[in-house]
């Protein structure tokens, strides 16, 4: 478990104050993948930096696994730094070492692994990552989804308890990012791990979080389960995120729901629902007419879920409201 106790953290630029992290209080569950989401220069960069204390804290105490990591000694933290992998956009490989002698240099550097218990280990991680044909090439032969294999292999070499990922999809296409995050997701359930990642993007946050914050000009905004942020946002800043990953354009909804006739509805399916054939026995039930504005079905991580904004149209719209409720629907009536 990673606590955050009324954390903040300024930096000094010419004798000023510049706040990049305001007061924060949250809780990272042991095991879970936990996003963190938020526009550039919202804090998520300093607040990963302050996990793994790259950056001491300007206030507050960070907890790990119960213990208080703010006053660390320099040898309390070379052992901390083994429990703290990370992985990188741009992969911060080693250019002069093969793709084995990247992921051994951790295990090298921490001076306390024998040659055999290294080799093995390279070796396990290297089949984990599906790169064992690739040992012995250097980052220069290998695509980014490659390279950012062996920085997540790298990353868990010294078998950490915590894996931050600093927008580790931001440079690759994507079908490379989907495979790297079924990797990532993997991982997670197969070790425990408990990740936190960055990133600006509320897709990546949709396939692999169980929980989210949203980081606006140095305070977490809005926080809880992927599936209830997502679908539910509240704050500004959060819509804002869930509009632009569902590629719709805010303006043009307004414009189109403007030009739409009868009430409107935004109507959310979560789980078994999303595939039931509702709409047809509502409009018989109520006699209404339903158009449909916009839909989409998907996942959030392996939970299907469906959003439609419907006009209706004619019939009776308080017996189509009241079925769609008793139907477990979420319903929004826009207007
Ligand atoms: N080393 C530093 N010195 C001075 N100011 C800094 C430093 N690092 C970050 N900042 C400032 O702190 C604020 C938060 O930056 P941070 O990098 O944490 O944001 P971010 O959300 O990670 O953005 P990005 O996605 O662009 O990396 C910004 O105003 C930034 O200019």
């Amino acid at each position: 478990m990673i606590v955050f106790d009324e954390v903040r953290k300024s930096y000094q630029v010419g004798g000023r104050d510049i706040p990049a992290l305001r007061p924060t209080s949250m809780t990272i569950e042991t095991g879970e993948v936990f996003g963190i989401v938020g526009h550039s220069g919202a804090g998520k960069s300093t607040l990963i930096r302050l996990i793994n204390k790259l950056e001491p804290v300007s206030g507050g105490r960070i907890l790990i696994e119960g213990e208080d990591i703010t006053g660390y000694s320099a040898a309390e933290l070379r052992a901390f730094r083994r429990k703290v992998g990370m992985i990188f956009q741009h992969f911060n490989l080693l250019s002069s070492k093969t793709v084995a002698d990247n992921i051994a240099f951790p295990m090298k550097l921490a001076g306390i692994y024998s040659k055999t218990e290294i080799r093995e280990r390279v070796e396990e991680l290297l089949a984990r990552v599906s790169l064992s044909d690739h040992a012995n090439k250097y980052p220069s032969q290998l695509s980014g989804g490659q390279k950012q294999r062996v920085g997540i292999a790298r990353a868990l070499a010294c078998r950490p308890t915590v894996l931050l990922c600093d927008e580790a999809t931001s440079a690759l296409d994507p079908q490379t990012t989907q495979s790297v995050l079924k990797l990532l997701a993997d991982i997670n359930k197969e070790l425990g791990l408990t990740i936190v990642l960055i990133t600006h993007e509320m897709d990546v946050v949709r396939r692999v979080c169980d929980r989210v914050a949203v980081m606006d000009a140095g305070r977490v905004v809005e926080m809880g389960p992927v599936s209830e942020v997502f679908l539910h946002p509240q704050h500004p800043t959060t819509r804002d995120f869930v509009l632009e990953s569902e590629s719709i354009d805010g303006d043009e909804l307004q414009e189109n729901l403007q030009k739409a006739e009868g009430r409107i509805l935004r109507l959310t399916f979560k789980g078994e629902s999303t595939y039931k054939p509702l709409l047809g026995s509502v409009a018989r039930q109520s006699g209404v007419d339903f158009s449909i504005l916009s839909g989409r079905i998907d996942h959030i991580k392996d939970t299907p879920y469906g959003q439609l904004t419907l006009s209706l149209i004619g019939g009776d719209v308080e017996v189509a409201l009241k079925a769609l409720e008793a139907a477990e629907v979420h319903v929004e009536v826009v207007r």
